[in-house]
């Protein structure tokens, strides 16, 4: 099958407080349907990575493709157009708008996109709360549902555009364990099911070790795969 994603020879700087070195010709790729996590110690520069892959951050030397297109150098409109069709994201911390509705929430990167009608995007937004069985949630105040709950809610968001990938950093770090587990295996059946990718980067062993594959991080380079 051919790469979802594809870095070559990514390096990246950070020039204050001094300059730092901090990914060393990072090249990897990913194909369709495969679940990777990244690994590492802490600093060892695996969310500075995920934002590059991610396209949220550009400021790196090296290539970035995205389904087989050249994504490195686009410019800052068509990027973020590009980044809200084809990658979900998913943070440690939900990042709702707390005085919305789930629907609502769910609703907006796709009221962003501006590709479908509003009864259509609601419908939409409905499927993958109730695929994530959270339905029930639709019209509760983002406020005022549970941590795992919230979770859930951002997945579902991070899913309405239908990404080809969906990333995360550190998706279950703020979660206990039942909610956690919950995470993992609503990822396993977008695998699965959906054929979806998925890139994750987590410091819990037990999550990674059930991933196709496990990118381990040192001092900005990868050690292994
Ligand atoms: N804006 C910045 N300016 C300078 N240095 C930075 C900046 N952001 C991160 N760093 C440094 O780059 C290194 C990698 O950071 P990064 O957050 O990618 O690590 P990480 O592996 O994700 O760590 P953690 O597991 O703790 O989240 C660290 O040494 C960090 O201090």
């Amino acid at each position: 099958m051919g790469l979802i994603l594809e870095a070559k020879n990514i390096n990246k700087h950070f020039y204050k407080p001094k300059d730092f070195h901090v990914l060393k010709d990072i090249s990897f790729g990913i194909e369709a349907g495969e679940f990777v996590s990244i690994m590492g110690k802490s600093g060892s520069g695996k969310s500075t990575l995920l934002y590059i892959l991610s396209t949220m951050d550009t400021d790196y030397s090296g290539s970035l493709f995205l389904n087989g297109g050249l994504i490195t150098g686009k410019e800052h409109q068509e990027l973020s157009r590009i980044r809200n069709k084809n990658i979900g994201f998913v943070f440690q911390f939900h990042y709702l708008l707390s005085e919305f509705s789930v629907l609502e929430n769910v609703m907006l990167p796709a009221k962003k996109l501006a590709e479908k009608s509003y009864d259509e995007i609601e419908h939409d937004a409905l499927e993958k709360l109730n695929m994530l069985h959270i339905g029930h949630l639709a019209t509760k105040k983002a406020s005022r549902i549970s941590g795992g709950e919230k979770q859930r809610v951002a997945i579902a968001r991070a899913l309405i555009n239908n990404p080809t990938i969906l990333m995360g950093d550190e998706p279950t770090g703020n979660l206990d364990s039942f909610n956690a587990e919950n995470v993992f295996q609503i990822f396993k059946q977008l695998k699965e099911e959906q054929a979806l990718s998925l890139l994750v980067v987590t410091h819990d062993g037990d999550f990674a070790k059930r991933t196709d594959r496990i990118i381990q991080m040192e001092d900005g380079r990868i050690v292994h795969q």
